[in-house]
């Protein structure tokens, strides 16, 4: 019987050969901004992948846009501009926040839709003084560590047209939420709402809204667990000279330990929390994204599938 797909797939040379549809340069200083960005990313990477992957966001955007100017006319009168949200899911250090600064950057260059913000969803865990309370500090990031439902309304705000929107901050510093500190996001042209959390539906009750229902396009990266634990392990041990060494982080005492112990220690977390809440959350949500970016054990996106419309 043929094999029936609802996606199309790319490898990353056939991928590659999309940019040649439009000419598509950095300016230098865009390549500084990107290299800002994350410094192992390469800029060849940049320019076969991501180029024509916000290329094609742009289409779709504008799509959207002159959808909503349609209405518009239809109605006779100007309604407020509501923002293009996009969903950026999958594993803890999959590298969904280097993607979303990186589609940031790119985004914004164009003349349409200049503004574009980020919501990590961190910044809706609870704080830990809840996840105390109720047992869940060694189930940071699973579906109940989040505050959904402040989710769900700061996306129904922004998706009216609201003038400003106050969003929570997560501190990995403090590994909490910063008490009564918010980023105001004021009427932006695009929302990137990152996090592992961001394709999972809730179990039904009467009034069930997902998060992903505001989503206009969605994006699931995804990469092989070996991999991820690699990073994962890499990351950690990166942070010991960068963010531990700084005696208010809720890791200080990782700070100096040795490469042999760290590697145990951020094994452990992974085993525990993070392959865990993959497993049994995260992966799960794959097959909702409509674009689904697949890694090579070095960053590199191997394969990307998109949803056929
Ligand atoms: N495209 C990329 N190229 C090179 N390194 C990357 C890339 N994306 C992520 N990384 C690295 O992988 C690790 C995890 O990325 P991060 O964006 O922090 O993940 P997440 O937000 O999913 O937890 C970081 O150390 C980051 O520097
Ligand atoms: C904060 C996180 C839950 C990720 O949240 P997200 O930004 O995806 O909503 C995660 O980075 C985390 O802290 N996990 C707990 C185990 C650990 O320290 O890795």
């Amino acid at each position: 019987m043929e094999n029936y797909s609802p996606y199309m797939t790319f490898s990353k040379e056939e991928w590659a050969k999309l940019r040649f549809n439009t000419p598509m340069t950095l300016t230098e200083s865009e390549i500084e901004e990107l290299q800002g960005v994350n410094e192992q990313l390469s800029m060849e990477e940049v320019s076969n992948i991501y180029l024509p992957l916000t290329r094609l966001f742009n289409l779709y955007i504008t799509g959207s846009q002159q959808l909503h100017s349609i209405t518009d006319t239809f109605f006779g009168k100007q309604t407020n501009k509501v923002p293009f949200i996009i969903g950026i899911a999958g594993s803890v250090a999959v590298g969904k926040s280097t993607t979303a600064r990186i589609i940031r950057a790119l985004l914004s260059r164009w003349p349409n839709h200049p503004k574009v913000e980020i919501i990590t969803t961190d910044g809706y865990l609870y704080p830990n003084a809840v996840l105390e309370e109720r047992g869940l500090m060694n189930r940071k990031g699973f579906p109940e560590s989040y505050n959904t439902r402040a989710l769900v309304d700061c996306l129904i705000k922004l998706k009216s047209g609201a003038k400003q929107v106050k969003v929570p901050i997560y501190s990995h510093l403090t590994y909490d939420i910063i008490p009564g500190q918010y980023n105001t996001i004021e009427q932006p042209d695009i929302v990137i709402v990152e996090g592992i959390n961001v394709l999972q539906t809730p179990k039904p009750s009467k009034h069930s809204v997902f998060v992903s229902d505001f989503f206009d396009l969605s994006l699931y990266v995804d990469a092989s667990e070996a991999d991820l634990l690699r990073w994962y392990v890499d990351r950690f041990k990166k942070l010991r000279s960068t963010a531990f060494a700084d005696p208010k982080s809720y890791f200080n005492r990782y700070a100096n330990i040795s490469d042999e112990e760290a590697t145990i220690t951020a094994t452990q977390i992974w085993n525990n929390i993070n392959s865990v809440n993959l497993q049994k959350n995260i992966k799960p949500t794959k097959n909702r994204a409509d674009i689904i970016l697949r890694k090579e054990d070095n960053h590199v996106i191997k394969t990307i599938k998109l949803r056929k419309i």
